[in-house]
């Protein structure tokens, strides 16, 4: 079965819950960055960053169910894009978990259908885990606030707490210090592509050489978007394309197909494209596992 046939009768299935009004369905979505600087090392072995996180409407779908059968508190079933490891390791499960501790919750039947990449720099993983915490703490009454939430958040991952609001941020320190910023770019469309290839963050980190930027990239993301390329870094591409080639020839064909600004995002390995309104996207064919996504951003 295809994979959109496989989306439309998972989400049939869901639907036909959503009008009984026993189950909770949410729709976990992507992130891009827009620039991205490494400062410095840490003495921890870390790596001070800034970067802009920005919601896309990639978007996986996530279920839970009231669980009745078995002794254990929850049952994961996954769908779509497979992911490595046990059931106790995706951050699904981690994320229901974290408010089982606190808050002895009933056991749940879990539904997860993959459709954001993994290992993509999209995080996709930590998008799934913080919209988990949004679905129990709505689901349980459980009278959590935002920022409550993004606590919990920041325990699972360093970029997951900035799905709890889920709007366009200013991210510093590790990645996980958040402001928000005041843009949109809605109406541009984004072209994405993700190639058949994985980059490791640990191994990107490990090659690169930590430098201030002239200007902070919250003064660079108020320029138009056309100056964008000449001025907003992703520190990353510097090692990743020299090691990976396609991903930068991705970039490079982004930009010949008219392009307004073209990135690596976080370390890899999914490239993206912001074109004008209008512009006409042909269909290129980056090798048969690659991913593609074309859409219109809505923020
Ligand atoms: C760099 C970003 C930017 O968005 O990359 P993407 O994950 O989006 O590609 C993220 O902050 C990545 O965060 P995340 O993916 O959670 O990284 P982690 O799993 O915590 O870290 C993987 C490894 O990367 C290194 N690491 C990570 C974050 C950081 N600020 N400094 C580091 O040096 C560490 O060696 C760590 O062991
Ligand atoms: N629900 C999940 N979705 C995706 N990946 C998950 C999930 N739970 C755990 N993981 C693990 O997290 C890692 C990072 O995945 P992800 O956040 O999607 O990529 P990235 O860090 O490139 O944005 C994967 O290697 C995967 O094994």
């Amino acid at each position: 079965m295809s994979g959109a046939a496989l989306a439309a009768r998972f989400l049939f299935f869901n639907f036909q819950f959503l009008i009984l009004g026993l189950t909770m369905l949410t729709f976990p979505n992507a992130k891009i960055n827009l620039g991205l600087n490494i400062t410095e090392k840490r003495p921890d072995g870390y790596h001070n960053l800034e970067t802009i996180f920005y919601p896309i409407p990639i978007e996986d779908a996530l279920e839970i169910n009231p669980l009745h059968d078995g002794d254990g508190k929850y049952c994961l079933h996954q769908a779509g894009i497979e992911i490595a490891g046990e059931a106790e390791n995706n951050l699904v499960v981690k994320a229901y978990k974290l408010l089982d501790e606190l808050f002895d919750l009933p056991p749940v039947d879990i539904h997860l259908f993959k459709r954001i990449p993994s290992g993509a720099g999209l995080g996709g993983g930590s998008a799934d885990a913080a919209f988990m915490l949004k679905l129990l703490n709505e689901k349980f009454n459980l009278g959590l606030s935002l920022d409550k939430l993004e606590e919990h958040a920041a325990r699972l991952g360093a970029d997951c707490a900035f799905f709890i609001r889920n709007a366009p941020t200013y991210a510093e320190g590790i990645g996980n210090i958040f402001s928000p910023v005041s843009l949109s770019l809605k109406g541009y469309q984004l072209w994405l592509v993700k190639p058949d290839i994985f980059v490791s963050t640990r191994d990107a980190f490990s090659q690169i050489k930590p430098r201030r930027p002239q200007r902070s990239l919250k003064e660079t993301i108020q320029l138009p978007v056309k100056e964008w390329r000449e001025y907003m870094m992703n520190d990353f591409e510097e090692s990743v394309f020299p090691q990976f080639p396609a991903i930068g020839e991705i970039k490079e064909e982004m930009y010949r197909q008219g392009a307004v600004y073209a990135s690596m995002s976080g370390s890899g390995s999914s490239v993206y494209g912001l074109f004008a309104a209008d512009a006409v996207l042909p269909d290129i064919d980056f090798g048969k596992k690659a991913f593609s996504y074309k859409g219109r951003l809505n923020v």
